[in-house]
Order: structure tokens, then sequence, then C-alpha cells
């Protein structure tokens, strides 16, 4: 459809005054526009802005200024549920289009748990969506633009858009530059081998079978890192989700291979992931590590327990659930994992937020049984998770949703960042090769931070 005839149908269109909102719906096609440009020329929106991309690319959102969120200090699925849909009630959404494909989405996480041991994640609220003023849904081209419902004449907000979309399509990316690495050092390293010798200790093979525990890596520039450098930097790894995330002063970072679950027409589909081996560049190497995935005891086990669990927990709300009893090999571009695909198909009434509360935290980043092993890391950890290991993504009116498990993720603060990473310790396990494994997994976020690094 041209320009003038979307632009003839906003001048018949009836307005509901009860709405506070007002969201049109573009096709943007016939515009250039990436994610760095939008990061870019959207600069003087830092601290409310995200990029969420999906493994597959069914997502690739650049939301930028939240307009109107959800915010708690404590997650319940059904005030969560009820505050989304009050939302969307107060917007009418016009379509410019008729072959528009993408929806209107809200874009958040809910932290690991309530613990607050240290101050870091203070900007971010326990459990926080946001619908945001720009939201440009990238994998079709479309743009969904919202903004209070204050009587302004809708044709000629239809051509201040254009007009900023014109300046995004020419708009040049100044090329950011590198920080200076400062300081890098692991967060309680012996201590934390101590940590994984003790609960190695305490686990046992009946009443407390799994606990993953996390560390830290904490790493200063001599300037401020800059957005645009991270989002140039996380456009290089496929095969992973791209999480980039403002709030405020922080921003959280993320490049997890890891689904918790996504929802299309009540068809979910997600992921057991547990058991990992290093990947190198050597392809015999590569080969052994593979097969020792395949067939080793301890890593069968730990994925075992992450299968089973996920399935127990999605059956209250399914009709079925379906999955192959044999692992497959994950192949990520540091590291190999276990993984078994797993779908089901929701009964009708089931709520996405509902299914976040009764699926996370997943063993894979809790343990086995759920409560113990999470009263566990809240007394033991160092630190506090905040949206390391949690549920983030991106929700749709209708339940439609795709959310991460954000794993290979930190959080950055001007100068600094902290990276996470984690591994499930189960009795067989070894604090030193634990140790080893966490160090691989800091890998992507090195990799994004542009830090050269060795481990030896
Ligand atoms: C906890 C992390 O990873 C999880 C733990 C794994 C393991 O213990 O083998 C593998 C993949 C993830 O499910 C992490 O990356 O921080």
């Amino acid at each position: 459809m041209h320009l003038e005839e979307q632009r003839s149908t906003l001048e018949g269109l009836k307005i509901d005054a009860d709405k506070g909102f007002l969201t049109m719906h573009f096709n943007i096609s016939e515009y250039d526009i990436n994610e760095e440009k939008l990061f870019s020329y959207f600069n003087s929106y830092q601290g409310q802005r995200y990029w969420f991309r999906s493994k597959d690319e069914r997502y690739n959102i650049v939301g930028i200024g939240y307009i109107k969120s959800i915010s708690k200090d404590k997650f319940s699925s059904a005030v969560m549920s009820e505050e989304k849909a009050a939302l969307y009630n107060d917007i009418q959404q016009v379509d410019l289009d008729n072959d528009l494909k993408g929806r209107l989405s809200l874009f958040g996480g809910i932290k690991f748990d309530d613990s607050h041991k240290t101050d870091e994640w203070n900007q971010f609220r326990h459990s926080e969506f946001h619908l945001s003023k720009w939201q440009f849904s990238l994998s079709n081209n479309e743009l969904f633009y919202t903004f209070e419902n204050n009587g302004e004449s809708l044709t000629q907000t239809f051509d201040e858009i254009h007009q900023i979309l014109s300046e995004i399509d020419s708009h040049t990316v100044q090329e950011s530059d590198k920080p200076e690495l400062k300081m890098m050092k692991d967060i309680f390293p012996e201590e934390w081998k101590t940590l994984v010798d003790e609960a190695v200790d305490r686990l046992d093979e009946d009443a407390f079978l799994k606990v993953v525990l996390s560390r830290q890596r904490l790493i200063r520039f001599d300037s401020n890192i800059s957005p645009l450098f991270l989002i140039n930097r996380l456009n290089d790894e496929s095969g992973t989700y791209t999480i980039y995330y403002e709030k405020n002063e922080s921003s959280f970072v993320s490049k997890s291979p890891e689904k918790l679950f996504d929802i299309k027409d009540n068809a979910l589909s997600t992921n057991a992931v547990a058991g990992s081996s290093e990947r190198t560049l050597d392809d015999d190497e590569n080969r052994q590590s593979k097969a020792f995935l395949l067939s080793d005891d301890k890593n069968l086990y730990e994925h075992a327990l992450v299968r089973e669990s996920i399935v127990e927990d999605l059956k209250p709300y399914s009709h079925y659930v379906k999955y192959n009893d044999i692992p497959e090999i994950m192949e990520n571009k540091y590291i190999y994992h276990l993984h078994t695909p797993i779908t089901a198909r929701l009964k009708d009434d089931v709520d996405v937020f509902q299914l976040i509360g009764a699926i996370h935290p997943t063993p894979a980043v809790g343990g086995m049984p759920k409560a113990l092993s999470e009263a566990y890391i809240t007394e033991h950890e160092f630190g506090t998770r905040g949206l390391y290991a949690a549920p983030v993504g991106i929700v749709e009116e209708n339940n439609n949703s795709e959310f991460v498990v954000s794993l290979r993720s930190m959080l950055v603060r001007q100068r600094s960042a902290s990276l996470f990473a984690g591994c499930g310790i189960v009795k067989a396990s070894g604090s030193e090769e634990e140790f080893k494994e966490t160090s691989v997994k800091f890998t992507p976020m090195l990799n994004v931070l542009g830090v050269e690094w060795s481990e030896s």
C-alpha cells in the first residue's frame, strides 16, 4: 500500500476516547534500517532501550523508550497477567497495511530469585516488562509507534514518523572506540572451588541430587563501555540468542544458547540443555569431545535430571508432552552441550506467566529438587544472580512468546562489567573441572567486550 493511501485511512479514523494509548503499525520495508543505526540515532533514549533477537530470528526486535511498564518487587503470575491484560486493553491499535504480520509486544524479565546480597542489580525491579514507544520488528520490517492519546492530529504524527524513518535510513553510524582493559579478576576463585567441594559433600543420591553454582568475573576499562561498541560486537556470534537490555545506567547483555520456552498458538517448544564440554579449534579433539558427552555417565545423568523436571513441570498445563529419550549435541562457538528438544500442546486457559512460574528455575540453572537447591544457592553462593540465568523475553497479547534462560551474560555499568557463569554440580563433580567449565562459559561475553584472554 502506498504512503498516500495509508495516510488517508487515518483521516476517517474514529479515535476511541476511552483508550489511553494509540499504536500505529507501519510497514517499513522501503527504509534501510538496522540495529546499529537505531541505537546510534536514538542515543538520547539511553537507559530505555532493548534488543532481543531469537536464535531463529522469529523475533528480532529493537525497542526504544519505555512508554508503559509493568513492574513488581515480587513475582506473582496472576498480578502480571492481570496488568498485562489491562495494559493491552488501554491501547487502540491501527494497522496501516493489510498484510502486516508482527504483533505489539512487551519485553522484560524476572530476576532469578529475590535475594539482595549486593546492590548491583538495583536498577532492575524483580519483575519488569516494557511496552516501548518505538518497537522495530526487524524480522518483518515493521514498526509499532505508540503514543499517548492526547488529541494530536494522526496525519501529522504519520508524517513526522516518516520523516524520522527517512533520517534513520540516511543516518551514518560513527565507529565506536574499543575500551582499554584496565583490570580483570575472578571473584573469590579459591573460595568458589571450596564451595563446589562442600556442595559435592552435601549432595546425596536420594534427597539432594544436583545444585548449579555460579561465579563472577569482574572487568574494568579505562573509559565507559559504549552501547554501540556492544551492539556491533553482539552481531558476531550466530546460533545464539541476543539480549541487550538497558535500564537507567545499567545494561544487561546475554548471548544465551538456551531457550526457556516459546509459544505459538498454544504449541510450546522448549529444550533441555545440560552437560557440557569445550569446543576448540582442533577437529580431532572436537570429535572426541562430542563422543565423550554422548557417553559420559555424569553428563548424561545431569542431563536426564533437567529433561525429566521440565517434562513433569509442563504436564499439568499440557494435553501432551513429547520428547526423544536420547539427547543430541548442541554446537555453540566455544562449547558443546547435550540437549533434548521438548514439545507440548498447552491447555486453553494457560497463561505465559503461570508457565514461567512453573518451569523456572529448571535444574539446568537451579538444581534438583528445586526448592532445596534454590535455598542452597541463596544461602551459599557469593553475590546476587539478578537477571543471570533468569527468564528474559518477549510476550504478545495472546500469550505467543519466547523466553530465554539468560546465560553467558553480564551486567555492564559505566566502566565495569560483571560476567556470570555457572555449572551443574552432582555427586561425581570435581571443583577443578567445574572451575574450568565456568571459565569457558565466560568466553562469549569476553568476546563481546573485545577482551583478549587465554584460559590456562
Ligand atoms: C549455568 C550455566 O549453564 C547451564 C549448565 C550446563 C552444565 O552444567 O552443563 C550447561 C548448560 C546450561 O544449562 C551457565 O552457562 O552459566
